[in-house]
């Protein structure tokens, strides 16, 4: 039987910026249950307070109210990949997929070892000794994506890691991140702009409210796994994309007239 325990668990979440007449309550109240090996996605109107709920999670920002609880077996940490891939310029492409298996103090030979695998994987062999300025930026998301998955994390927080990148790319990187997670079945937690992207990788949708954001629906994409990127092209994709997007087109409206 698998575990019972929510791996990520909130409750009564609030995160609210500044003091008194300036304050912004930026989050919540957001309640919020995601299962071992579960692929959650949150999609929800700019600024209702995504990337404050997922740095919260990553322990980078402390709740205003209520609590986020992360269950976590062993010493293997919430791993975070965000829009702007979070690679460091001035270390080489080995040594970025290393760093987070450095920290953990992992043996240099072991370390090395899993992070060629994790390069392989992704397609970065032959680019191992290269530093991130040479990459293009699909390139540099695999490293961010490969030093993620090195540490074999048992969350991975994902912040729209492929916002920056160009159509095409995007979808490459979709199809490639869900083959991974389908393979490695990480809990995931994974906020972004394209519904597309929430309804080709996700368990679960999760639709937030305007600002303070709240989860205001769920839904669960009709798609059996292990699915491919194959699934965009069926009528349940288009009619869950339209309703999501009816979901959302009324709290862009509701922020818009604020
Ligand atoms: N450090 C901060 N200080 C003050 N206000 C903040 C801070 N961080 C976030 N906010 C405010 O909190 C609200 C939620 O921000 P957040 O970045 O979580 O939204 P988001 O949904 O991720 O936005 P987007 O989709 O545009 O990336 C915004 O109004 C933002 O201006």
């Amino acid at each position: 039987m698998g575990d019972p325990h929510p791996k990520l668990e909130a409750h009564a979440l609030t995160r609210t910026f500044g003091r008194a007449a300036k304050a912004v309550h930026a989050l919540g109240p957001v309640d919020l249950k995601i299962a071992p090996g579960e692929f959650t996605c949150v999609v929800g109107p700019s600024g209702c307070g995504k990337s404050t709920l997922l740095r919260i999670a990553a322990g980078i920002l402390r709740p205003s109210g209520g609590k986020l609880t992360i269950r976590t077996r062993a010493q293997r940490p919430a791993a975070m990949i965000f829009q702007d891939y979070g690679i460091y310029d001035w270390k080489t492409v080995q040594a970025n997929v290393r760093f987070g298996l450095d920290i953990q103090r992992v043996p240099r030979e072991e370390a090395d070892a899993r992070a060629t695998h994790w390069l392989s994987r992704m397609g970065l062999a032959d680019f191992a000794d290269a530093y991130p300025a040479a990459l293009s930026g699909g390139m540099r998301q695999r490293v961010a994506i490969a030093r993620a998955l090195a540490v074999e994390p048992e969350i991975l927080l994902m912040d729209e890691p492929f916002a920056a990148l160009d159509a095409q790319l995007r979808t490459i990187l979709q199809d490639e991140l869900l083959a991974l997670t389908q393979a490695t079945r990480t809990t995931t937690l994974f906020i972004t702009h394209s519904l597309e992207e929430a309804i080709v990788l996700g368990d679960r949708v999760l639709v937030m409210s305007a600002r303070p954001g709240r989860v205001i629906a769920e839904r669960r994409p009709p798609f059996t796994r292990p699915r491919t990127g194959e699934v965009r092209a069926t009528g349940e994709f288009t009619a869950l994309k339209s309703e999501l997007w009816q979901l959302l087109r009324d709290e862009v409206g509701t922020e818009a007239a604020a």
